[in-house]
């Protein structure tokens, strides 16, 4: 089996890179290494090899977005495995799915290579999308798109301080934030809710850089779950985002969560922001009606 990093530049705030070159000296092994020159370049990468006789390990040096990029890639190939080293800023793919956490697993990994088969979640306006992890719109695809405009963010990077801009968005949409209207359709029972603050639909139980919010979520059961938050103070709100690490935000009222194959999801009233695994993507828009299922396209990941 052939091993092929990934790296994306871009990720942890632009701290990848530097990481890489520390990790790349403990490797006892041979590979190769690509570095991505744009987003959406490691889906090509890794289709590339879709046609290769060769069968490899391919794995993610970077975040959430590297990871989803690299498992659409690999969706539906049986000759590539894919694995990850966490180097991105919220890295909720090495919690969900299992990952490399130095050189000698890696090593490891290759005397007896396993892997099991995974789902991928899929949504569909018109144009197709996949995600790994979890998609989503409201609150927090919002920041997802406000902090990736901020000017601040690039100049905080520079000097070492990108979490700060984060917080900082943090607290400006809370104060800002317009609830909407949801419409949704789970495998075919309709559900409103009003004053909705986000849904998220998982693929796995990480979200958010390590809040467990979809405890009931697992990754190879052909059922994608859905959380809702919705009729809840901001003050509230901050309450129940502090009690998502131990799993006891599923209590509150106002955190709804389903299972379902097929999800439809409408905001008829609003346009909302929108993100897949975390990257912001283009808002909602109010005559459209998203579809979210699981794939028929599997993937391989790594077992140790
Ligand atoms: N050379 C590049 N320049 C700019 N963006 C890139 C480049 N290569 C990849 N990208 C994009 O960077 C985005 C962010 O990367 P990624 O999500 O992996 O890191 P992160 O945001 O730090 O981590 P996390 O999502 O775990 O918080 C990815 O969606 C990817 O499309």
């Amino acid at each position: 089996m052939k091993t092929l990093f990934i790296i994306n530049p871009a990720a942890g705030n632009g701290n990848a890179m530097k990481k890489w070159r520390t990790f790349n000296k403990t490797l006892d092994f041979p590979f190769e290494a690509k570095i991505t020159e744009y987003a959406g370049h490691a889906i090509r990468i890794v289709k590339s090899l879709q046609q290769s006789e060769d069968s490899y390990l391919v794995i993610g040096f970077g975040g959430d977005g590297t990871q989803r990029e690299i498992t659409i890639g690999a969706a539906g190939a049986k000759n590539l495995v894919v694995g990850s080293v966490a180097a991105g800023s919220g890295n909720d793919f090495g919690r969900g799915f299992q990952s490399f956490k130095d050189g000698p697993a890696i090593s490891d990994f290759l005397k007896s290579p396993k892997s099991s088969i995974e789902d991928l979640g899929e949504f569909s306006n018109g144009e197709m999308h996949q995600f790994v992890s979890s998609s989503g719109i409201g609150f927090d695809a919002e920041i997802c798109e406000v902090v990736n405009r901020s000017r601040l963010k690039k100049y905080l990077n520079r000097i070492g301080a990108g979490k700060l801009v984060y917080l900082m968005y943090v607290v400006l949409t809370l104060i800002r934030f317009q609830k909407f209207d949801l419409t949704l359709h789970l495998d075919g029972e309709e559900k409103e809710f009003r004053d909705v603050w986000f849904a998220t639909i998982h693929n796995q139980p990480y979200f958010g850089g390590g809040m467990k919010i979809s405890p009931h979520s697992k990754t190879d059961d052909g059922l994608l779950e859905l959380t809702v938050v919705h009729g809840i103070s901001r003050l509230k709100l901050l309450l129940v985002f502090g009690t998502v690490f131990s799993g006891a935000h599923t209590r509150f009222k106002e955190v709804a969560q389903f299972s379902a194959k097929e999800i439809l999801a409408a905001t008829p009233h609003h346009s909302v922001h929108r993100h897949v695994d975390g990257d912001a993507i283009a808002k909602t828009d109010l005559a459209e009606t998203v579809t979210y299922a699981v794939s028929a396209s599997k993937w391989q990941v790594i077992q140790q």
